[in-house]
């Protein structure tokens, strides 16, 4: 039988013989960690240093897309407490999570005050900051969340945030898992099924490694409660930088295949353990690993890509599930910051937001003091 292209591919990028002919690459091990103290990603108080010599020379960082600047902001008295860092694909998300985490960890804001977007005025990124949360969008793909990834790093930087944990809460395609199951990335995969973010950096190709941090993986699975009505499993991402071709849709403006060799490709990942398909996952999990900020991936299938291309689930039971991750997030922040003593006595107050519904009780809310 002919061999096909992807066939090809994938086999020789699985036995690591993929050195294109005249391509110079870099590849970065990612082992850069020191012994003695401190190390090339943190100073001894854990706050983030940047693998960058240039900015601490400049008189003043601009953070173009986020509508914020080392000179313009004092961004230690703004972000300096910042914890977590929440990110997914949309501003509306991102802008319900803030209100869903507010209520969780019984955080108040200044009387008189409301939730604002703090990158309002760069019209690319929304960011919400809830005391020790960021909740940011990061629109499509690799290359937006790249910009992101850059600027939100410097601003820990600047802001001498001290270890933050970086989540990406998303939603993906899944592959042989029902919609609405809950995914959590153990390994982060692109279109070859290599653990590696490549990119091109002055004409060089440069790889960087892939790597998530496994015990937040192991964390977040512990925190599924038998009782939520949907499954919560762990598994490997790939990450494309398409959504029709690029996942091997047969529903895009353009398709050179065949539904047949569509599904042997599908079933190809899935025998190679990959779960769920985003657009994400190894630039997110590669600048992060590179920034040695821990990080971890909590995304919701919207279908399963072994039964169809098309997103057709009705909006209200597609917004339920978008919440689901939210939630898991929410319940390891919330036993982050009781393990710490910081989840506030408010708590009583507001009891605790465990179930869709709650959720959907604390959007209305918010949506009514808009
Ligand atoms: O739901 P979000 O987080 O945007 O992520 C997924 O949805 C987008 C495609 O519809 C891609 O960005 C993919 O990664
Ligand atoms: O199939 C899907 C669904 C959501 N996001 C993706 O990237 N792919």
């Amino acid at each position: 039988m002919e061999r096909r292209d992807d066939d090809r591919n994938l086999d020789e990028y699985k036995n690591g013989n993929n050195c294109k002919n005249g391509t110079d690459r870099v590849v970065d091990d990612g082992d850069n960690e020191e012994t003695n103290g401190e190390s090339i990603y943190r100073y001894s108080d854990g706050s983030v240093r940047l693998r960058n010599p240039n900015i601490e020379l400049m008189d003043q960082d601009i953070l173009y897309h986020l509508a914020l600047g080392s000179g313009s902001h004092d961004l230690q008295e703004m972000f300096g407490d910042v914890k977590f860092v929440c990110m997914g694909g949309t501003p509306k998300r991102m802008e319900n999570f803030a209100h869903f985490i507010m209520s969780e960890i019984g955080y108040k804001l200044p009387p008189g005050t409301q939730l604002q977007d703090i990158s309002a005025f760069s019209y690319r990124y929304s960011m919400y900051k809830v005391g020790p949360v960021l909740s940011v969008s990061h629109g499509m793909g690799v290359p937006s969340i790249g910009i992101l990834l850059h600027e939100i790093i410097k601003l820990m930087y600047h802001a001498k945030c001290k270890d933050p944990i970086f989540i990406r809460i998303g939603t993906c395609g899944g592959i042989g898992v029902e919609g609405g199951t809950v995914i959590i990335t153990d390994d982060a995969v692109d279109g070859l099924l290599r653990s590696t973010y490549e990119m091109t950096i002055l004409g060089k190709i440069v790889q960087r490694p892939a790597k998530l941090d496994a015990k937040l993986v192991r964390d977040l699975k512990s925190l599924h409660d038998l009782e939520d009505p949907y499954e919560t499993v762990v598994g490997k991402t790939m990450c494309t930088y398409d959504f029709y071709e690029g996942q091997g849709r047969l529903d895009g403006a353009f398709c050179d295949f065949t539904e047949n060799e569509k599904m042997e490709y599908l079933e190809k990942l899935r025998d190679f353990g990959v779960v769920n398909i985003e657009m994400e996952c190894t630039t997110f999990a590669a600048l992060t690993h590179h920034a040695g900020i821990r990080a971890a991936i909590v995304c919701v299938a919207l279908l399963d890509r072994l039964k169809g291309d098309q997103v057709n689930t009705p909006k209200e039971v597609m917004n339920e599930w978008q919440i689901r991750p939210q939630i898991l997030v929410s319940r390891f922040i919330r036993k982050h910051l009781a393990q710490q003593g910081k989840l506030k006595s408010l708590m009583q107050q507001h009891g605790s937001i465990r179930s869709p519904r709650r959720f959907k009780l604390v959007q209305q809310e918010s949506e009514a003091h808009e």
